[in-house]
């Protein structure tokens, strides 16, 4: 197939774009490498320097003949998307709607996109089944409802073959391509770099959730079985059609049980400090990954520790990320 891979300079979009080519698909990347690294491109994949709000751009892009799409590029701050929700609704609807123009004009009618539990809000009962009424607490979460019901519309009036894949917490690194965002706020990436000594120590936000230990609980994903759900998915869309479908592994871990696992894999007893919640943090989020047995036939292979040690391998080889 030859596929398009928008936001593929980024932690997952880069992975997803590998595997595709070691699968012989003819990739080719999209980025604007506001939030992505050129280092992190994999060998033998074409490259576009191009931002999705550069709908000229963008078309001449889809131009070129693709089979399908997997759309990855998107803002994904939640804190910065409370702060300044326009740059959300640009930065993911209205880019969002433009990958849709370009792909309509060039008749590329196969799209995988990358949608997240933040479309759920705090849901009273986990799992989390994605029947679950979306109810976003943020402007991140909304930005990519509003992108999921756009595919939906774009399904039924024009024939694409669409999915949403709501990740919930994807982690872990895939050889020498890993996370490296700027600022880092996800919890795995920061117990590790308290542990390489990149800072001091590790806060727990929330001691006093209703969880089994106090912190709060979320379902970790390998971001190598995430990538492998999505090729599947890319030759699972329907035209006509559009579903969604979680991602995690189906079982949660509170943020105590995260801070074990690494003081365990790496051997570090790094300090821990406790403080309060986050801002619009739910207690407990875990996914029901029926739907993508059933519809992928998708299972995840890896654990939290191989997630852990990965990104720690990953994090040890490059200390300043792709700067190294
Ligand atoms: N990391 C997670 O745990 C997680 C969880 C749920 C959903 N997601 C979603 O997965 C996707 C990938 O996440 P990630 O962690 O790899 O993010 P990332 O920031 O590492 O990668 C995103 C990439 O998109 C590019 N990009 C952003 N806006 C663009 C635009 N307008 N035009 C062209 N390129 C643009 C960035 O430069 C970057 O390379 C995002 O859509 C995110 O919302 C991630
Ligand atoms: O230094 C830290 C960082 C995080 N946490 C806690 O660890 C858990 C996981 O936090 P992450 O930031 O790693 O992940 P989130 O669950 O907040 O974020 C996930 O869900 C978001 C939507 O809510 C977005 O989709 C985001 O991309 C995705 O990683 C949360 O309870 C958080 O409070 C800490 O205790 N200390």
């Amino acid at each position: 197939m030859r596929v398009l891979v928008t936001g593929g300079a980024g932690y997952i979009g880069s992975i997803a774009a590998r595997q595709l080519r070691d699968r012989g698909d003819d990739v080719t990347v999209l980025d604007s490498l506001y939030r992505g690294h050129r280092g992190a491109i994999p060998d033998g994949v074409r490259f576009e320097p191009v931002d999705l709000l550069d709908l000229e751009a963008t078309t001449r892009v889809l131009t070129a003949g693709f089979d399908g799409v997997l759309h990855f590029a998107a803002l994904a701050l939640v804190a910065e998307s409370v702060a300044e929700p326009q740059r959300y609704h640009r930065g993911n609807v209205v880019s969002t709607l433009n990958l849709l123009d370009a792909m309509r004009a060039a008749g590329v009618r196969r799209l995988v996109a990358s949608s997240t539990c933040a479309t759920y809000g705090e849901p009273a009962h986990v799992p989390i089944t994605e029947d679950t009424p979306p109810a976003p607490v943020n402007a991140y979460g909304n930005s990519k409802l509003a992108m999921d019901r756009m595919l939906a519309d774009e399904a039924r009036a024009h024939g694409l073959g669409a999915i949403s894949l709501r990740y919930f917490n994807v982690a872990g690194a895939s050889g020498d391509l890993g996370e490296d965002h700027e600022p880092e706020t996800h919890l795995i990436p920061l117990v590790l770099w308290a542990a390489s000594g990149r800072r001091g120590s590790v806060e727990i936000h929330g001691t006093d959730y209703p969880t089994p230990d106090g912190s709060a609980v979320r379902d970790y994903v390998h971001v190598e079985d995430l990538g492998r759900a999505h090729l599947l998915a890319l030759d699972r869309a329907e035209p006509g059609r559009h579903e969604i479908i979680n991602l995690g592994s189906g079982r949660g871990y509170s943020v105590r049980e995260v801070v074990a696992a690494a003081k365990t894999v790496t051997g570090v007893d790094f300090t821990v400090l406790e403080g309060p919640r986050r801002a619009g943090d739910p207690p407990n989020l875990v996914a029901a990954i029926e739907r993508a047995r059933e519809r992928l036939g998708w299972e995840p292979t890896k654990s939290l520790e191989d997630m852990v040690r990965d990104a720690w391998e990953w994090f040890q080889a490059h200390p300043r990320g792709y700067a190294d």
